[in-house]
């Protein structure tokens, strides 16, 4: 089944997928990114929720819930002594706050969830949290990540696709998988190489086929052209071996073409953005160039 088929985007269009990243932070503008994607129509959204969802850790809010804690207790015209005892009583306060965090959490995902749907107008959405690791903005350990991706799932709203990152711990892979499984979420498994272009690279693209994904995606860095040569024969070589559907990307300037041309060797969705400040890894082309390319 091609990706199209699977994601049932416009099965017969024979141009790959473009997936626009939704970058956004705590801090930006939803309304200028909703308008783009408006204007340029891609066919599918990536959530890169680590842009987002460190903000909202259990660390940041218990921090806030301590500091106003904190001022409220000052506030008080009471003794110092009084002042002293109620500070103390913060460490019931952390007790109970992290019985609660669970609920809290569910609640917290919920409303980032349907903030996102919201945003993309429900288009088809990819669910990505993309660790500084990898090349991404998150800083959650990977149990954070896991019960993230999973919580975002049973959301109640469905996302055409979930990443998630191949180095991840087995045992936290298979519940994301569990999860989308569940929801009927075809999964994405991702590897980055952000340095260098693996000489086994066919090896590693076997290696994740053992999973049970839908999607392998790869994104490496070339050093030059060869490499990204390189990049797109793995991919025509592997889609004959392997069940998935194949995404291969060689980053980074050089990596351009692989963008434009990976199609024609089996790479069946590319990542481009809509605009130059949205863009979410190197060589990234913008949506207008890109379909400047192809005409
Ligand atoms: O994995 C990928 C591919 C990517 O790194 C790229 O090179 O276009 C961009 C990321 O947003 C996405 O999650």
């Amino acid at each position: 089944m091609t990706l199209r088929q699977l994601l049932n985007i416009d099965p017969t269009n024979p141009k790959p997928l473009i997936a626009v990243p939704m970058t956004l932070g705590p801090s930006d503008k939803f309304g200028p990114f909703a308008q783009a994607l408006d204007e340029q129509n891609p066919d599918l959204v990536e959530w890169r929720a680590d842009y987002i969802v460190d903000a909202f850790s259990q660390d940041v809010i218990w921090q806030e819930v301590k500091a106003g804690a904190q001022a409220e207790v000052q506030a008080k015209e009471v003794s110092t002594l009084t002042q002293a005892k109620l500070m103390s009583e913060l460490d019931t306060a952390r007790a109970e706050f992290l019985e609660n965090w669970p609920l809290m959490q569910v609640q917290i995902v919920k409303e980032l969830v349907a903030n996102a749907f919201q945003t993309v107008n429900n288009r088809p959405l990819i669910l990505t949290y993309r660790s500084k690791a990898q090349g991404g903005m998150g800083e959650l350990d990977e149990p954070a990540i896991a019960s993230f991706l999973v919580t975002a799932l049973k959301a109640g709203f469905h996302f055409a696709a979930v990443d998630l990152e191949d180095s991840m711990d087995e045992g936290l892979k298979a519940k994301v998988i569990e999860a989308a499984e569940k929801v009927k979420t075809p999964v994405i498994l991702s590897y980055h190489d952000w340095q260098n272009t693996p000489k086994d690279l066919a090896d590693i693209v076997k290696k994740m086929s053992q999973e049970a994904v839908q999607v392998l995606k790869l994104a490496v860095m070339p050093e030059n052209e060869k490499d990204v040569d390189f990049v797109l024969e793995t991919c025509q070589q592997m889609n004959q071996q392997v069940d998935q559907d194949l995404i291969m990307i060689a980053m980074g300037g050089l990596g351009e073409r692989s963008r434009i041309e990976g199609y024609r060797y089996g790479s069946q969705l590319t990542f481009a953005s809509l605009g130059k400040k949205y863009e979410s890894a190197s060589g990234q082309l913008t949506v207008k160039d890109l379909l400047r390319a192809w005409s």
